[in-house]
């Protein structure tokens, strides 16, 4: 035990847990959790997804060969300005998971100008669940992971934290914090306030008429489904990527007003163009490429509504030893084709799946 390297890992959630097991499935170690919800670290450590639970941050950190910060992204910083304060370990690296990377890369140049290195890291995948009992091995598996060095970084340290995250099976990246944050602000940040607003929506409508709880199915509920995450990770990550995501409201307000003229318009060229448009950006968009942001693996599977068949399917999966994660029957048609929503965990064995059923004469697809 005396000789097993050390991580404190702040953070025991879905990404945290989701690390630590991918770091225990390569290399032996001793983690230590740190977490204000001591549930989570005691959940944690019955899952063996960490070793042990710590109250005293402090005593821990100094110990530590490796501390990943995985807390919502404010708190982060605060645990950084602690870290600066410690006499850490000589070869310690620091590294963090957050969703931003500006805001605690300034820190981290502010507060480790004595040589530690911190790694800012953000793994591009992830979920809308919380907590540690959510924490998967493989969430980032070909998944990009974003790396974004401090000044005290050198190439050496870089390739530890690389290897020490080796199980992850995800590409890493260097980015400066910067584009990396106008980046994720196009992409995720902004499309989740979005689909919060569009759920906010849907709710002041729903006051004034109930049929509209019930028909909010099918595809506004795909298309809302981030807006189900931990409200206070994206509080954090708003506040952390403000200036970026202003700008963005502003064009999208400026679309909208678009929007608005060709819907007051009612043209048909127009309307129809403005959705080919959108459509053909989107079809063209790479589909579980290496790298996508994505953790889940989704099959789509028509079925006739008659007795048995969802045992059928199931069967014929379990004959072929392929494991599902979670199987739904989704009751409005029109927004997908199918009707049977089955998740995997790899993506190889959602191929597996696809091609026994197909072979089996069903008709299956894959939806993002
Ligand atoms: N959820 C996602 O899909 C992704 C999240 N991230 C980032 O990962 C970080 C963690 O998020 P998740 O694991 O998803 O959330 P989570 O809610 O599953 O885990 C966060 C953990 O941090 C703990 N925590 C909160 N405040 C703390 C404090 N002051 N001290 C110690 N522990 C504290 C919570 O109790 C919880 O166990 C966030 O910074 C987020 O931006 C990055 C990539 C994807
Ligand atoms: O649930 C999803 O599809 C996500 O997009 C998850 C996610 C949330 C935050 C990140 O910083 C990265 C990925």
């Amino acid at each position: 035990m005396e000789d097993l390297k050390r991580i404190l890992l702040v953070g025991v959630g879905l990404i945290g847990g989701s690390v630590a097991l991918a770091i225990k499935k390569e290399h032996p170690v001793h983690i230590v959790g740190y977490d204000v919800k001591l549930d989570n670290c005691h959940l944690a450590k019955k899952l063996n997804i960490i070793d042990d639970c710590t109250e005293h941050f402090e005593e821990e950190a100094v110990r530590a060969d490796l501390i990943i910060l995985a807390c919502p992204v404010e708190k982060a910083e605060l645990f950084l300005e602690q870290l600066a304060h410690l006499s850490l370990k000589e070869d310690v690296i620091i590294t963090d998971v957050g969703s931003t990377k500006s805001r605690i890369m300034e820190k981290a140049e502010k507060y480790f100008n004595n040589g530690i290195p911190f790694i800012g890291g953000h793994p591009m995948a992830g979920s809308h669940k919380v907590g540690p009992g959510s924490a998967r091995a493989h969430l980032f598996e070909n998944a990009f992971y974003v790396l974004t060095p401090s000044k005290n970084a050198t190439n050496g340290k870089i390739d530890i934290l690389k290897t020490w995250l080796k199980g992850t099976n995800a590409h890493f990246i260097i980015m400066d914090p910067k584009e990396h944050d106008l980046v994720t602000g196009v992409v995720s940040h902004f499309p989740h306030i979005v689909a919060a607003s569009l759920v906010r929506q849907v709710e002041n409508h729903s006051s004034k008429n109930e049929h509209v709880k019930y028909l909010a199915a099918g595809g506004f509920r795909d298309i809302t489904r981030i807006a189900s995450s931990s409200p206070e990770m994206w509080r954090d990550i708003v506040k952390h990527n403000q200036p970026i995501l202003l700008g963005l409201i502003d064009q999208w307000m400026t679309e909208m007003n678009d929007v608005r003229h060709l819907v007051e318009n009612g043209d048909s060229e127009e309307l129809y163009n403005y959705f080919d448009g959108a459509k053909k950006y989107r079809d063209s968009l790479p589909v579980r490429a290496k790298g996508a942001i994505t953790a889940f693996y989704d099959l789509y599977v028509d079925v006739l509504d008659k007795p048995g068949v969802i045992s059928d399917v199931t069967t014929l999966l379990a004959q072929e030893n392929i494991s599902i994660t979670n199987i739904r029957i989704i009751e409005a048609r029109e927004d997908v084709y199918g009707v049977l929503r089955i998740s995997f965990q790899t993506e190889k064995d959602l191929e597996r799946a696809k091609t026994s059923l197909e072979n089996r004469g069903y008709e299956t697809y894959i939806s993002m």
